[in-house]
């Protein structure tokens, strides 16, 4: 297969729906067999675009634009044609649209993808590799990590910048990271980077079940040795806490993190927009000082250490 060969392989069946009928639409395209369904805004591009805003980790606030194009891949032209006829004549297709059914060229959606996703530099000797990648020439330090369900490829600056402050303890004026714990660990990127760097005992915890798969895969693949489990598999003191989530769940877990970090302990926050850093300086401060230590393109680190 090439990447963009001209035999027509799948069928899109294109529809123009408000934003109300967006969500019954999908469900019945999925029940019709549709291969994949997707949905864009109608207006991209043009004056009338608008942006859904979801902070990362989080759902968009709403299911899709006012007026949505809903695209559904089918095997057979039958098949999105039986699709349009049925959808139709149901009551919750009233205001929507069809736009014709176009044939997709087969494409190696698999080499499509991968083209996507790079080698990330975190710094001139660290990087994050995806598995289909050769490691780059100067890199000292890699993990191999592929995108999946859960977050934490390292291209976001929230990752980068706790993935350079893990960098920074294997570094002369570093500090070792002891026992480490890793609060929502996604993908465990920030759990096996510490292992590389030189921790002793690494426990990484996460509210989803999906992410505590990826990341005992994960560590499986780099051969790092490290606990993965939901949030109560945190137990005891740690020299190293690290909590890459948002502003919000941040706040509210102050005491728990905090209780977590054993004297001396150094906690690294991150997930935080410029504009929070006040509010978690005063959630954090009954317990310790925070400060910015490090920041990227609108998002910042945060870091303290117990006394
Ligand atoms: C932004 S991702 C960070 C993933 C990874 N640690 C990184 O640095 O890229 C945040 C993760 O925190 C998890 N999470 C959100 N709220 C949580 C909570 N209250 N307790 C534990 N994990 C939580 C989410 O499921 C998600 O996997």
């Amino acid at each position: 297969m090439s990447i963009l060969s001209e035999t027509p392989a799948l069928f899109e069946l294109g529809l123009l729906c408000p934003e109300a009928r967006i969500e019954p639409v999908s469900d019945a395209l999925q029940a019709l067999d549709a291969l994949s369904v997707s949905v864009e805004d109608a207006d991209a591009r043009t004056g009338a675009e608008q942006a859904l805003f979801g902070e990362p980790g989080l759902p968009p606030p709403r299911a899709g634009w006012q007026r949505s194009r809903v695209c559904a891949l089918f095997s057979t032209e039958a098949a999105a044609r039986q699709a349009q006829q049925l959808l139709g004549v149901q009551d919750f297709f009233a205001g929507c649209q069809p736009l014709g059914i176009t044939p997709v060229a087969e494409q190696d959606w698999v080499r499509l993808t991968q083209a996507q996703f790079a080698p990330v530099e975190i710094t001139a000797q660290f990087w994050i590799v995806p598995s289909w990648h050769a490691l780059p020439a100067q890199a000292v330090h890699s993990l191999r990590l592929d995108p999946g369900l859960a977050f934490g490829t390292g291209t976001h600056p929230s990752t980068r910048m706790c993935l350079r402050w893990i960098a920074g303890q294997g570094a002369p004026e570093g500090q070792p990271l002891g026992r480490v714990l890793d609060y929502g660990c996604g993908s465990g990127i920030l759990a096996l980077a510490a292992a590389k760097f030189g921790a002793r005992d690494v426990d990484a915890v996460d509210i989803d079940p999906a992410a505590v798969q990826a990341t005992a895969r994960n560590a499986q693949a780099n051969a790092v040795q490290l606990h993965a489990g939901l949030p109560e598999q945190a137990r005891g003191e740690y020299q190293t806490v690290l909590a890459n989530i948002l502003a919000t769940p941040l706040r509210v877990l102050a005491p728990l993190l905090c209780g977590h970090l054993a004297p001396g302990g150094r906690l690294v926050l991150a997930g935080i927009l410029e504009r929070q850093a006040q509010v978690l300086k005063q959630a954090y401060a009954p317990w310790l000082a925070l400060t910015v230590t490090d920041a990227e393109d609108g998002w910042i680190l945060m870091t303290a250490r117990r006394h």
